[in-house]
């Protein structure tokens, strides 16, 4: 499906997908003490199983968020299922012992809302587009907003025909 407005692609395969969450967890060890990772679903749920493997947290919550109805275009923003107030009152209150984990952040608009949940939080993801970008704590990659990132749990295999036979006249 072709974006005039995202006219790049970025695939992003499983090998490079968990090399990166663990450059995200090589990041973050040493940056905090967290007690509790809340992953924003669904995105956030493959890198917050590898960044609490590397760290050691076993305590994972979720909040529920769905934006991009329409595949590539973002439509009003559903909180599906809030933070569990236990955990936002760790050490302290106000999501202080949490690690928020998501796999990207574009606009910022989610990371805003889990923000104000959390407003104590770390948050952290994989890649960050600019807008976003300053939504975020912590995370490895920048692409350009006019990017769209591929992820591998959309993909699949293709035959790719030769190059010879697509650019025969
Ligand atoms: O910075 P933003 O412009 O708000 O976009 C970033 C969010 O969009 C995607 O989630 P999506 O709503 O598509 O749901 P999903 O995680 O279930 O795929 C992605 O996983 C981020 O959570
Ligand atoms: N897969 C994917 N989801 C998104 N949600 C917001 N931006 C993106 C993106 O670039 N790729
Ligand atoms: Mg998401």
């Amino acid at each position: 499906m072709e974006n005039p407005e995202q006219p790049k692609a970025f695939p992003v395969s499983w090998d490079q997908f968990h090399r990166d969450a663990r450059a995200l967890a090589w990041r973050l060890s040493g940056q905090g003490e967290w007690q509790a990772i809340v992953c924003i679903t669904r995105g956030g749920l493959v890198p917050a199983a590898i960044v609490a493997r590397e760290l050691g947290i076993r305590m994972i919550e979720t909040v529920c968020i769905a934006s991009y109805h329409d595949y590539e275009n973002q439509g009003s923003l559903q909180v599906i299922k809030p933070v569990d107030p236990k955990v936002v009152g760790l050490d302290g209150g106000q999501g202080a012992g949490v690690l928020v984990i998501d796999d990207l952040v574009d606009t910022g608009k989610t990371a805003r809302v889990v923000r104000e949940m959390l407003p104590k939080a770390h948050f952290a993801t994989i890649y960050a587009k600019p807008m976003g970008r300053p939504m975020v704590d912590t995370f490895v990659t920048e692409v350009s907003q006019d990017t769209w990132i591929y992820f591998p749990w959309d993909m699949g295999w293709q035959f790719q025909p030769p190059l010879a036979k697509t650019t025969a006249g």
